[in-house]
């Protein structure tokens, strides 16, 4: 493991940098010990102005001051070149050209558009399960032509993905294979970005429908909690449908402004299936590599285990440990599969900028990226 010394800054670039997540990488970013941001990317709307004065700031903290007056460029891989990490919140109507554009000048790029989760030579990294799968990328710069000597992309997951794989490795890890899961998701609507669902939809109202999101979540599952074998030096990804896994998602929009809130079922493959308190024992003990890799943005409890009745709540409980977690509550049994839960994510941090930050410090702690 290589570690960042004391004082060495890391430069990095986020793209999308106006956006609801690149404005989350930035305050993120702020205080971090070592990443610095260097270069902002967005679209020709923003291009040429500050970043005070490109985008419409609606976190909760001020803008920070070593990026107000940083100017906006066009997403080009030629402004970003002493950026060691790039960080993508970009829309992803456009994240796929730029992203491999980036790729192709020797950038290391964690996108959290869906533009590459299904590429099996990319890695659908959430930090706090599947980091082991950066093994893959040195074939995906092989395969690149010409073959890339640094440059690669890293993608996270669907925000209401993320949150369900944590508990669900969780669980597998100290109960052996989960045969089936059911989830229905509330939705907050900044996973919309901004200006988002019209209030006049939201207000007063459930949407049970989000275009995408349960093929997504149901698909993406299987990848993170896949293998990724090595047959005669050559890396392929084995869904986890070979154990099989069958996942069923049902997602709803909910008048929240910040935190996916997922009832989760499911059933084990192992008989008996564990107690309510072994869950609960299992969520709490468990310990992500990223945790003992030392990278700073991991939180301290990778999964939170509530006793109180009406808890996670995403108002009270979405900023538990920066968002950098889960929380899971009303760990319980199921009449029809073995035990339900409740789990809150942060959708805009651990669903999305925390796990590119926690991914990209896991590529420098790992070496795959020399700083
Ligand atoms: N919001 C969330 O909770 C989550 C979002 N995601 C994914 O992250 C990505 C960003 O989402 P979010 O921040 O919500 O979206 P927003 O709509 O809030 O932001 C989109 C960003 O993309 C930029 N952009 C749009 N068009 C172009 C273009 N042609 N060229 C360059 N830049 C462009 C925008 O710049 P400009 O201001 O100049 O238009 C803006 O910075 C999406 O792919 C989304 O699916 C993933 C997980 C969770
Ligand atoms: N679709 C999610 C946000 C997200 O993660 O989207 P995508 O999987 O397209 O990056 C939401 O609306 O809450």
């Amino acid at each position: 493991m290589y570690a960042v010394p004391g004082d060495k800054k890391v430069k990095v670039g986020v793209l999308g940098a106006t956006g609801t997540v690149g404005q989350r990488f930035i305050a993120l970013l702020e205080t971090h010990p070592y990443f610095v941001v260097h270069a902002l990317g967005a679209s020709a709307r923003s291009a040429g102005k500050s970043y005070a004065l490109g985008t419409n700031w609606k976190q909760t903290t001020p803008i920070p001051a070593g990026v107000r007056d940083l100017v906006i460029r066009p997403c080009n891989p030629e402004h970003f070149q002493e950026c060691a990490v790039v960080f993508s919140g970009l829309d992803a109507d456009v994240a796929g050209d730029i992203e491999a554009s980036f790729r192709a000048a020797e950038l290391a790029v964690f996108s959290n558009a869906k533009s590459y989760r299904r590429d099996l030579n990319v890695p659908l990294v959430v930090p706090l399960v599947n980091p082991h799968h950066f093994n893959i990328i040195p074939q995906q710069r092989a395969l690149h032509s010409p073959p890339l000597q640094k440059g690669f992309i890293v993608t996270n997951a669907n925000c209401s993905t993320t949150g369900i794989v944590i508990p669900l490795v969780a669980l597998e890890r100290a109960f052996g294979p989960i045969e089936s899961c059911i989830i229905t998701t509330l939705q907050a609507i900044s996973g919309a970005g901004y200006p988002g669902v019209p209030s006049l939809d939201i207000f007063d109202n459930v949407v049970p429908y989000i275009s995408g999101e349960e093929e997504k979540i149901e698909w993406e599952t299987l990848k993170i909690l896949g293998e990724l074998a090595q047959t005669d030096g050559e890396f392929a990804f084995e869904m986890h449908a070979h154990t099989p896994l069958r996942v069923s998602a049902s997602c709803t929009r909910v008048p929240v402004i910040e935190g996916h809130t997922e009832t989760v079922s499911v059933r084990f493959a192992r008989r008996p299936a564990p107690s309510p308190q072994q869950v609960r024992e299992a969520l709490a003990a468990y310990a992500p590599a990223v945790q003992s890799a030392g990278c700073p943005s991991a939180p301290r409890h990778a999964i939170w285990v509530h006793e109180e009745p009406d808890r996670p709540q995403p108002r009270l409980d979405r900023m538990f440990q920066q968002g950098a977690g889960v929380s899971v509550g009303r760990v319980r049994q199921c009449p029809v599969l073995d035990i339900k839960f409740v789990v809150l994510s942060n959708n805009v941090n651990i669903g999305a900028a925390t796990s590119s930050i926690i991914n990209a410090e896991m590529a420098i702690s790992t070496g795959l990226i020399a700083v």
